[in-house]
């Protein structure tokens, strides 16, 4: 797992140099410059030297990752070759429906960089598995839902109820590899309500963050994704009784009116395991 904050990942298409210099001094966890979906045709190459020199420039204060296009598009090849060169923490692959295609760029970048599969089209939805445990390891899981749901024929309303099913197995199977899960983005920039009640809903599905698309919506996510004080407070209880020398033989304890299993132990101290990176991150800043 990425031992990294990932509450706000922050598209930003490489195309844009005023957007990629505002992404610099942005408080989101993760950075993304993009080479697909936001960068047009004719501009792709360009934008590709771009995100080049933006990454061994450095200067953010966010974790920055590159999305190449897709290894079977005219571009996704050349992207990956170019990366290689600069080694970016992280890249996010479009549009993947196989273990080849992560395997292909895993091989290319030697293996030196956290990879995240993007999960937008029907085939993707029904291999899974493959992907999430792919031998080229991904650390991350993330729906496009833009491109899922022209792909469905979907017509998404405020509560995504036709996807809702779909989104619950990219949870599923990022579980099952041990990996993140980051939901897709809400397009309504200037609905910051409609966004919080997005956030929230992804947060119960069991998403660790959001894909945002304007600087607007990194504190909406980032509050939304941070263990609030009480969990981490009910977070350390369940840690101090199972901890106890009489509990060692127990499965389950009673804290208050609650009782509590062992399996919640582990989910306790996965919420103290985020907690004290996101604690540790804001710490170097
Ligand atoms: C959607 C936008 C085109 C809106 O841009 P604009 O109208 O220019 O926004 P503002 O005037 O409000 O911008 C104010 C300042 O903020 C900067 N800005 C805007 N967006 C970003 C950003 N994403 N990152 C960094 N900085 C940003 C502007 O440059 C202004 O700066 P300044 O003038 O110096 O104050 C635009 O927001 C945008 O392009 N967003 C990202 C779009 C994107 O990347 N899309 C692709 C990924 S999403 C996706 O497709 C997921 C998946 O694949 C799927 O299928 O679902
Ligand atoms: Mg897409």
């Amino acid at each position: 797992m990425t031992p990294h904050p990932c509450r706000s990942v922050l598209f930003v298409p490489a195309s844009n140099p005023r957007a990629v210099a505002k992404a610099k001094g942005l408080n989101c966890d993760v950075v993304i410059l993009d080479l697909e979906d936001a960068v047009a045709p004719d501009a792709k190459e360009a934008a590709r030297d771009a995100a080049c020199a933006a990454v061994q420039a450095g200067g953010f204060r966010a974790m920055v990752g590159v999305r190449i296009n897709s290894h079977d598009s005219d571009w996704g090849e050349a992207d990956t070759r170019a990366l290689a060169e600069v080694e970016p923490r992280l890249i996010v692959l479009p549009k993947v429906e196989r273990a080849t295609q992560i395997k292909a760029v895993s091989r290319a970048m030697g293996g030196h960089t956290s990879l995240w599969a993007m999960i937008e089209t029907p085939r993707a939805l029904f291999n899974l598995e493959e992907i999430a445990q792919c031998e080229a390891p991904i650390d991350a899981l993330m729906p496009g839902v833009n491109d899922l749901a022209v792909a469905l024929g979907a017509k998404l309303g405020p509560d995504r109820e036709p996807i809702k099913s779909w989104l619950a197995m990219i949870v599923a199977a990022a579980r099952v590899s041990n990996n993140l899960a980051i939901d897709g983005v809400y397009n309504s920039i200037d609905n910051l309500d409609g966004l919080a009640t997005e956030c929230a809903q992804g947060a119960a599905f069991g998403f660790d963050g959001k894909s945002l698309i304007h600087p607007s919506q990194i504190d909406t996510a980032n509050a939304a994704f941070a263990p609030d004080a009480a969990a981490v407070a009910h977070a350390r209880e369940i840690v101090e009784a199972f901890s106890s020398p009489d509990a060692e033989a127990l499965g389950v304890v009673r804290i208050d009116d609650r009782m509590v299993e062992r399996l919640h132990l582990e989910q306790a101290k996965r919420l103290l395991a985020s907690h004290d990176a996101l604690v540790e991150a804001q710490s170097r800043e």
